[in-house]
């Protein structure tokens, strides 16, 4: 029986759902969420994430500011824009869309960000709440939405093997913290691990968020292993593609995400959801 589904745009929809009862709720209070996006540069994938995001805020109820700054913005001046945010009352979360032009230190925009406006969940801060499992911070959106599929299908991670293959900072090493918080045996996978396949095999849920097309193949895959493609890779075809060589895996899999409609989706869904933590813990709600 070929794999079930994690509709990440059906299970967006239901939470956005209550993410706009609780901006309603917010705002009735005199206290409407708010996040200020910034974009800095012309990337064509950048603008429609952009455009998404402030789209779904819309949609939410919740107050969006969009600041679009010209490819040729110094570090200096981003700094200012970002410190105005971080003392605006009416914003409760910022994000800088990333990637940034080659010229402009990423790391050192993301730390001036108020971590308490971090609703990305890239900051220093985030970070080491995550890690130590210590109050504060904000769980990053693509990660936290990759966990929100799991418990949609009711899949119990306490005692399971987990494998994540990827180390990034925004994607693999959260999201190999989640699943330790939940009780997994973990191990990340990388570029430099030898026989990849001999430990995605013992994956009872595997992630792969690597950005490399069919990565992860049949063979790799444990049967009635539960599969979360968090990959996002243009093909020869110029279509979209993830990491797991779809159509084969999902004749092995128990569960597993499409891309796209899967993982996509939910990373705006879950910075929505940060918008709105935020918004209640300026309102001492939390
Ligand atoms: N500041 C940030 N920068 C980036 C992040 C991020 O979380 N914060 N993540 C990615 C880009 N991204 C959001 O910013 C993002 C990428 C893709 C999708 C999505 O819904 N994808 C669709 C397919 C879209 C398409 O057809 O191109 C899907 O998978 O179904 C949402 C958000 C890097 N930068
Ligand atoms: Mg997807």
């Amino acid at each position: 029986m070929p794999a079930q589904l994690i509709d990440g745009l059906a299970l967006s929809k239901k939470l956005r759902l209550q993410i706009a009862q609780q901006a309603q709720a917010l705002s009735e209070q005199g206290l409407r969420p708010g996040l200020a996006v910034v974009l800095v540069g012309e990337d064509p994938a950048s603008q429609v994430y952009v455009r998404n995001k402030i789209k779904a805020c819309e949609e939410a109820g919740i107050h969006s500011v969009l600041q679009k700054l010209p490819a040729q913005t110094s570090q200096q001046e981003l700094l200012e824009h970002i410190a105005a945010l971080n003392a605006d009352a009416s914003i409760h979360g910022i994000l800088v869309q990333l990637p940034l032009p080659k010229h402009l230190d990423a790391d050192a925009v993301i730390e001036a960000i108020a971590p308490e406006k971090d609703v990305d969940g890239f900051h220093i801060a985030s970070a080491g709440a995550l890690m130590t499992g210590l109050p504060g911070g904000f769980w990053p959106c693509t990660p936290h939405g990759c966990l929100q599929m799991l418990d949609a299908i009711g899949c119990e991670l306490r005692g399971k093997h987990a494998v994540v293959v990827g180390r990034s900072n925004i994607v693999g090493k959260p999201m190999a913290m989640m699943l330790l918080a939940r009780s997994a045996t973990v191990t990340i996978c990388h570029s430099a691990t030898a026989d990849l396949g001999a430990i995605t095999r013992q994956a009872d849920v595997l992630v792969a968020a690597v950005g490399k097309e069919k990565l992860i193949t049949r063979e790799m895959v444990k049967p009635g292993a539960v599969v979360i493609d968090v990959g996002m890779n243009r093909n020869a075809q110029g279509k979209l593609c993830g990491d797991v060589d779809f159509e084969q895996v999902q004749q092995v899999a128990s569960w597993i995400t499409p891309v796209p409609g899967g993982v996509g989706p939910m990373t705006i869904t879950m910075l929505l959801a940060n918008t709105i933590e935020s918004a209640q813990r300026a309102a001492g709600k939390k």
